[in-house]
């Protein structure tokens, strides 16, 4: 077993188990088998972990900003180094295909090398004064202790855009991954410790999300919550956290409008769809829910659409060419067969897939779905899954109406050559990424966060880092 394989949690620098001896079993979706377990964790050794976080944020907010940067490097470059091991760890825990873990795994490792580089850019400012002999001046702080909350879909990636400019800022982490994909934020705590960052700086605990979080919210120490989830549960964390009035960046649910018209490049518009449908089985918070299709083009599109989806490599994340692996767990899976069939109740037609997959197990048909409509479920609801319901739409008009007809704002997307209509369309279309003629939008120069209520702050970009840090102001006279 890979020695980044811990099956313990990191805090104050040591690697326990729960104080109670309980353990949480972690299975590898793809096949159902149990590949180890991990901590079952609460409130008191959450709260050791704050303590210890806490007790090392003097010294390291005291590390020049090139000690910080340093670090940064020296964990990128262990990711990197490690990233066929670290890539395979998270395919048995999340079942993505190998390639796509990879690539999560190499994204990760970016990431942390933006925020290595923009730790040296935490500047304050010096104010021109309205009054004589005086100074006015701005100067950037770390915020404190900060507790990282992740998903299950990018166990690796959603950690890199919180550890990176948490780290840089100079502020002590506490982190919980996700309880069905906890071995990728366990592997980081033995690649942080082995880059070189103190004891008691990077905590990483697994178990009862509830009582974990719970400590977190609760206790005074913890200053920030970053969070990426559902906005079901962000929308707890942050009433959670006005008790304390704890910062909070929130990266939450999408629900992205993904638009073809008519004078768009059909090929591209097809592969466009194919990949932002279809990466991680459709359980990425930016893939395209709703396919919004011109009328002029729409029987063209569909077909191709669902022949390439009949045409993915359904498999186990580690088979050789996968191109769609399982969903996380049964739940998911039931959901997506509901969506499906309540799509098809209403009088959506099924071109491709449609059912569970052949295979069985955790296992869904890519799906295609043709005659869509604002009646069904899977109009307003996040389908995190493998299934393209296809709108047909006759005027620019009434397409971004029903685009912006929804509570998220993360991702959308739109196929046009008309120049005239994409400035309209990144004037209109009301979401924080937007994609023209492009799907993989997404790198550590952006500012990548949502609109609406899918949530708050900035992951990424010179963005990213202001939000781990504290503007202070002085006003010094009597010169
Ligand atoms: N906006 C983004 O950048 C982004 C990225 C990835 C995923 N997501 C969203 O995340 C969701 C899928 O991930 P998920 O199923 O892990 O989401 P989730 O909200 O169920 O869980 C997210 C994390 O919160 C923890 N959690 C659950 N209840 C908690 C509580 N009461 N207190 C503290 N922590 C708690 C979970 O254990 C997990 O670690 C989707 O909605 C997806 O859109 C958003
Ligand atoms: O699930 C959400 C991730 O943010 C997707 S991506 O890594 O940004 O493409």
């Amino acid at each position: 077993m890979s020695d980044l394989l811990r099956q313990a949690n990191l805090v104050a620098g040591d690697w326990i188990g729960a104080d109670d001896g309980g353990v949480i079993d972690v299975t590898d979706p793809a096949s159902g088998e149990v590949i180890g377990q991990v901590p079952a964790s609460g409130a008191a050794e959450t709260r050791r972990a704050i303590e210890a976080a806490h007790a090392a944020f003097p010294a390291y907010a005291a590390k020049t900003v090139t000690e910080r940067a340093a670090l940064l490097r020296a964990l990128a470059a262990e990711i990197t180094e490690h990233a066929d091991e670290l890539a395979r760890i998270l395919t048995r825990e999340q079942g993505k295909p190998l390639a796509e873990a990879r690539a999560e795994v190499l994204s990760s490792a970016a990431y942390v090398q933006w925020f290595a580089e923009e730790a040296r850019r935490a500047r304050g400012e010096v104010i021109p004064s309205p009054w004589p002999n005086r100074r006015l001046m701005t100067t950037k702080h770390p915020v404190g202790v900060v507790a990282a909350i992740t998903p299950w879909n990018f166990p690796s990636s959603m950690l890199a855009r919180k550890l990176g400019p948490a780290l840089a800022a100079g502020c002590p982490v506490v982190v919980k991954p996700a309880t069905a994909t906890p071995y990728s934020g366990i592997a980081w705590g033995v690649l942080a410790e082995r880059a070189g960052f103190p004891p008691g700086v990077v905590n990483i605990l697994t178990g009862s999300a509830r009582e974990i979080g719970g400590e977190i919210m609760a206790n005074d120490k913890v200053r920030k919550v970053t969070f990426t989830g559902s906005t079901e549960i962000g929308r707890q964390l942050l009433r959670g956290a006005a008790d304390t009035v704890k910062k909070v960046s929130m990266e939450l649910g999408g629900n992205a409008p993904f638009i073809v018209f008519d004078d768009a490049d059909l090929d591209r518009a097809v592969e466009g769809a194919m990949i932002a449908k279809f990466r991680n089985a459709g359980q990425t918070c930016i893939c395209s829910n709703r396919v919004y299709v011109q009328a002029g083009i729409y029987d063209a599109f569909v077909e191709r659409l669902a022949e390439r989806a009949r045409a993915l490599k359904v498999a186990p994340g580690l088979d050789e060419g996968a191109e769609q692996g399982p969903m996380v767990d049964a739940p998911a899976l039931e959901k997506i067969s509901e969506l499906v069939q309540d799509a098809v109740d209403k009088g959506g037609r099924v071109l491709a897939g449609g059912a569970p997959h052949d295979r069985g197990g955790l296992f869904y048909a890519p799906t295609v779905i043709a005659g869509a409509t604002p009646e069904m479920r899977v109009t307003q609801e996040e389908i995190f899954g493998p299934v393209a319901p296809v709108y047909r739409f006759e005027t620019e008009d009434e397409v971004l109406a029903m685009a912006n007809d929804t509570i998220y704002g993360l991702a959308a997307y739109a196929y046009t050559r008309d120049l005239g209509r994409a400035f309209r369309l990144q004037d209109g279309l009301e979401y924080g990424l937007i994609g023209i003629n492009e799907v993989l939008i997404v790198t550590p120069e952006i500012p990548f966060g949502g609109l609406k209520q899918s949530g708050t702050g900035k992951e990424g970009g010179w963005q990213g880092l202001e939000d781990y840090l504290e503007t202070r102001y002085s006003c010094i006279g009597g010169m």
